[in-house]
């Protein structure tokens, strides 16, 4: 599998630079699109990327954005990934996007993903999707060693699976590989010395082992240390 590899000076020109892609992916797709999906990643890296995407001069009424993947959390509380796109990318010029929902308030994720995946269904091939990644080369929720690990690596997924891993404190729910490979435009954000050794690590290992290698074929992968 190959991809373009991306090393920045720094955090902050990586942003940057990033940002500007990403609006850029989101303008070229509106030119013959009414409308574009754009996936994004939540945990700890991204929140400085939608800092500089969310003021964009782009038609952000005809986009529509979701998260990769979500913990099953209500959406007060730290570690939802909804909270931090509302207050981070959904602002600005970016609050006038549509958020598609990961999460149903009162309901369990292994019910729950049936009905959420059918407002994607309509979405897809999505068109630019975000990624980060984990030390363990997880990528979205597909973690290595997770219970459904075999279906969300699956040709034939849903494009929703639940999904519950050792390396998660909580139970997920994740857009499958096939979904997030098969966007038009793919971007994957590491940050760091450690996770540039996991990627690089990852060469060679099977999805299974390392489920970031199931997204990476055409990615442009962003990293500063
Ligand atoms: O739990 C998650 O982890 C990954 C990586 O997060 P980071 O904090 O190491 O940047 C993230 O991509 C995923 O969306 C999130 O749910």
């Amino acid at each position: 599998m190959s991809y373009e590899f991306i090393e920045y000076p720094d955090r902050e020109m990586l942003v940057i630079d990033l940002a500007n892609q990403i609006a850029g992916d989101l303008r070229a797709l509106l030119r013959h699109e009414d409308r574009v999906a754009l996936a994004v990643p939540g945990g700890t890296s991204p929140g400085p990327v939608f800092d500089d995407l969310c003021a964009a001069d782009l038609d952000w009424s005809r986009v529509d954005v979701m998260l990769s993947d979500e913990r099953w959390v209500p959406e007060q509380s730290e570690r939802s990934n909804t909270r931090l796109l509302r207050e981070r990318l959904l602002v600005e010029r970016a609050a006038q996007a549509r958020l598609l929902p990961l999460y149903a308030d009162g309901q369990d994720c292994d019910t729950a993903v049936a009905a959420l995946g059918e407002t994607i269904k309509n979405e897809l091939p999505l068109g630019v999707v975000l990624l980060g990644m984990g030390l363990d080369m997880h990528t979205a929720s597909i973690f290595p060693e997770a219970d459904r690990l075999d279906e969300a690596l699956d040709p034939k997924a849903p494009i929703l699976v639940p999904m519950r891993a050792p390396g998660a404190p909580e139970p997920r729910v994740t857009l499958s590989a096939q979904v997030l490979n098969g966007a038009l435009r793919k971007h994957v954000l590491i940050f760091g010395a450690d996770k540039r050794a996991a990627l690089d690590g990852a060469r060679g290992l099977s999805e299974r082992d390392a489920p970031i290698n199931a997204v990476l074929s055409g990615a442009k992968v962003h990293w500063a240390a």
